[in-house]
């Protein structure tokens, strides 16, 4: 690559660069969540610049510029280790990366202006954006790291670019390239320039695949789960039901229909948002309550379900026994009121049969209800008509 070939041809790694920018721009610009993509975005920008001024600059402009050309630099640095910190969610500490910052202007200050030196130049800033980048890894490698694959791939890239940035002008020294005069044209700015458009690239398609799977998750957690309580709602429940039910190690399955009593009195007598917290502390109560592999839904309003596996009807009972009277001996929220809940408990004998015994453990809850709330009707059971 050399000026004679063209301006295009010259720009072409900044261009790319600023392409990548762009995009991880335009990515975090439709759902203004993943701030790990604008953080990137600026890094790729912040670094855009001073590559595209330094593949048309003469040595004498670089030794000028070489204070402004490092800050650029530096900054770039500090914001990917800035969407590297967002991911993790630990610190860059700011403090440190501005004393680290410092101290690297100052010695290219000295060997621009004092004594000029492009080789202890290109050493002051590699150190000091390596550095830099060390700050989140550091921090990271304190707590415990997410095992995900991308997550994992991502630590290691770092890891492997901040190493190859702190030690990049030694290997590329190894090389035999150390003749920087004609510094745009040197094997050392090609290699320095392809290393980094390929992280680049790396960095664009791992942040960008996280940010991908993230957005995914969270749409189907909206899909699955009530937005109030976080517990599944009705579509949810039958898939996932049907997909328990298939397993027959699962056996025997009961399924349990759930009612607060007197919830509309709730709601009128302390009020809405109040009723929202007693749902939510229902919700908790039947989570709290039941085992990994049971599914806990609300069908709507105060209508809660749940499939219980690999208990009998007895077990079920005394399952629901428990939740009633912890609901009961709760207070915290209807202070001088009793929570009270009924059920409706029956089993599942296959996939084909979850809507009758749906419908049948309804039926009990209704008579539940009937029989004067705060009670448990199971199936089979033959209890005295208190309506009567
Ligand atoms: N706070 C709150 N209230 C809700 C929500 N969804 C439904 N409701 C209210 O829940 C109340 C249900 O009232 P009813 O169906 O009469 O039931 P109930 O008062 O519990 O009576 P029983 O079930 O017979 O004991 C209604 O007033 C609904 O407005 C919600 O998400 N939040």
């Amino acid at each position: 690559m050399s000026v004679a070939n063209g301006h295009f041809f010259v720009l072409a790694p900044s261009m790319a660069i600023l392409f990548l920018a762009g995009l991880l721009g335009i990515c975090w610009l439709n759902q203004r969540q993943q701030r790990f993509l604008l953080w990137q975005s600026m890094a790729y920008s912040s670094a855009a610049l001073p590559i595209g001024f330094q593949s048309f600059a003469t040595l004498d402009e670089l030794n000028r510029y070489a204070v402004l050309i490092g800050a650029c630099y530096l900054l770039g640095a500090w914001c990917l280790a800035k969407s590297w910190a967002e991911r993790w969610q630990v610190s860059t500490r700011p403090r440190v990366a501005l004393l680290i910052g410092a101290a690297t202007l100052a010695a290219l200050l000295y060997h621009s202006h004092i004594d000029q030196d492009v080789w202890v130049r290109v050493h002051s800033f590699s150190i000091g954006s390596g550095l830099v980048l060390l700050l989140p890894i550091s921090e990271l490698l304190k707590k415990e790291r997410s095992k995900d694959w991308l997550d994992e791939t991502l630590f290691w890239s770092s890891l492997i670019f901040t190493v190859f940035t702190i030690a990049r002008p030694s290997l590329i020294a190894l090389l035999g390239y150390t003749d920087l005069r004609a510094f745009v044209r040197s094997p050392y700015w090609l290699i320095t320039l392809m290393s980094i458009l390929l992280f680049a690239l790396l960095f664009t398609f791992l942040m960008g695949a996280i940010a991908f799977r993230e957005s995914v998750l969270q749409l189907r957690k909206e899909r699955d789960c009530d937005a109030l309580t976080q517990i599944l709602n009705r579509r949810a429940f039958h898939e996932a039901a049907q997909l328990l039910l298939a397993d027959r190690r699962m056996y025997p399955v009961a399924v349990l229909a759930g009612d607060i009593d007197h919830f509309k009195h709730i709601n009128d007598s302390w009020g809405h948002d109040r009723g929202d917290q007693v749902l939510q502390l229902v919700s908790a109560t039947l989570q709290r309550n039941v085992r990994s592999h049971d599914l806990v839904a609300r069908f709507g309003g105060e209508e809660f379900v749940l499939l219980l596996t690999r208990i009998d009807l007895q077990g079920a009972e005394d399952l629901a026994q428990r939740i009633r009277s912890q609901l009961s001996a709760d207070n915290s929220l209807l202070q001088g009121a009793r929570l009270t809940i009924s059920f409706g408990i029956a089993p599942v004998t296959g996939p084909d049969q979850l809507d009758s015994a749906l419908k049948q453990a309804d039926e009990l809850l209704y008579d539940a209800k009937k029989a004067g709330r705060d009670r448990v009707h199971t199936a089979g059971i033959l209890y005295p008509d208190l309506s009567l």
